[in-house]
């Protein structure tokens, strides 16, 4: 029988909370309704402040219960709209708002704020959150979850498949028998980061500003030596690698570029590494989510960079909006139904496990 799960995602970019309500069986994960909540941009400061300056534990405290009030103020919202299926709801999957991912470390772990008790509060729901400890505790990374999705709703499309999310960070899954899967690195985060600093812009609209500039070869090169990139997989990133300290480290040298053009490197800093890995495993067809697959400078570079097909996930009836929120919303099914998730290849975990902690409603 078909079962009803809501997932939260509220990512690197922090741009919006991705709500996905879902109808999910043994088969199939379809998207029934979706919402996206606005971030407010104090929240978002102090987000940012939480991960890049030293804050004191009540600082911490505060911006988990906050975020808590923020999940379940857009579940609700979602919820409004479809009053007759809140009761249907069993239960919300709440991956959090990721303050520091530090998966290999001698004390390894990653940090998701969103207190579920008090979304469990707020909605009446039962909440499962946690998603990436089990993983971490087993020896993963505990990132990236979304190749075994991925390989669960694309799995009729054959082999030599990839997909790749593009959205602060950019991460790529390669369908088949040993599904592969890894962070490839900055997505929109450093585009992002550099038109905010200097255009107080939250993105590069379409990538115009982009596309107006010209590519600096030296640039590019000096960028495409960076450790990360070298890295063999497993791997994942976020934030605490991939942010203005970066950025500044790599553009001091090049100040006398133009604003543009520094962008226009940034935007092919991202397409270079999404195209090497694709093109390096050799896949036919490269399928593409995450809000990078609305800048339309981006994916035209991205297809003349590919020897693959470049296509974005929605041409296959799945919305690249809201794939990720979806990812949540079938992890908590997997959990409720205590089953183990197909990961251990992609993360590098000692073995598959169940994932994310259950907190009841009643
Ligand atoms: N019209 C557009 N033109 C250019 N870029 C866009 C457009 N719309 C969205 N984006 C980019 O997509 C980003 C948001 O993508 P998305 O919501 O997939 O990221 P996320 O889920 O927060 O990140 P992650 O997947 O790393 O957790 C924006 O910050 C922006 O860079
Ligand atoms: C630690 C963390 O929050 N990682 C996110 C982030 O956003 C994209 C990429 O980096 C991926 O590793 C992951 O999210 C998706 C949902 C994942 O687990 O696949």
């Amino acid at each position: 029988m078909n079962e009803y799960y809501i997932g939260v995602m509220s990512g690197t970019s922090l741009d919006g909370v991705d709500v996905a309500l879902c109808e999910i069986d043994a088969a199939s994960c379809r998207l029934i309704a979706s919402y996206e909540h606005p971030f407010e941009k104090e929240l978002k400061s102090k987000i940012l402040e939480a991960i890049t300056h030293a804050v004191t534990l009540k600082t911490i405290g505060e911006l988990d219960v906050k975020l808590g009030v923020l999940f379940s103020d857009a579940v609700n919202a979602l919820l409004t709209h479809h009053p007759e299926l809140r009761e249907k709801i069993k239960a919300i999957g709440l991956h959090g708002q990721t303050l520091w991912h530090e998966p290999t470390s001698p004390y390894p772990f990653s940090m998701q704020f969103g207190n579920a008790n008090e979304v469990v509060a707020r909605t009446g729901i039962d909440v499962i959150s946690d998603f990436r400890g089990a993983d971490i505790a087993n020896g993963g990374e505990g990132a990236p979850f979304a190749p075994a999705f991925h390989q669960e709703i694309f799995k009729n499309l054959g082999e030599k498949i990839a997909v790749v999310n593009i959205g602060g960070i950019a991460n790529i899954s390669c369908l088949g028998d040993e599904l592969l899967g890894w962070d490839i690195g900055c997505g929109n985060v450093l585009m992002d980061g550099f038109i905010s600093l200097t255009q107080n812009k939250p993105y590069d609209k379409n990538g115009d500003f982009a596309r107006s500039g010209e590519l600096n070869m030296d640039l590019l090169q000096t960028m495409l030596r960076d450790d990360y990139f070298a890295k063999i997989p497993p791997k994942s990133t976020g934030r605490e690698y991939f942010n203005s300290e970066w950025l500044q480290n790599y553009l001091q040298d090049f100040q006398s570029l133009r604003e543009a053009d520094m962008q226009r490197t940034l935007l092919e800093l991202t397409t270079v590494t999404i195209a090497n890995e694709a093109n390096r495993l050799g896949v036919r067809e490269l399928i593409i989510c995450g809000g990078g697959a609305k800048n339309g400078f981006l994916m035209e570079r991205l297809e003349k960079l590919c020897r693959a097909e470049v296509k974005t996930s929605d041409k296959y009836g799945v919305s690249s909006d809201f794939l990720e929120a979806m990812i949540f919303a079938w992890l908590a099914y997997k959990r409720i139904h205590k089953e183990a998730i197909n990961l251990k290849s992609v993360t590098g975990a000692k073995k598959n496990a169940i994932l994310g902690a259950h907190y009841a409603a009643n």
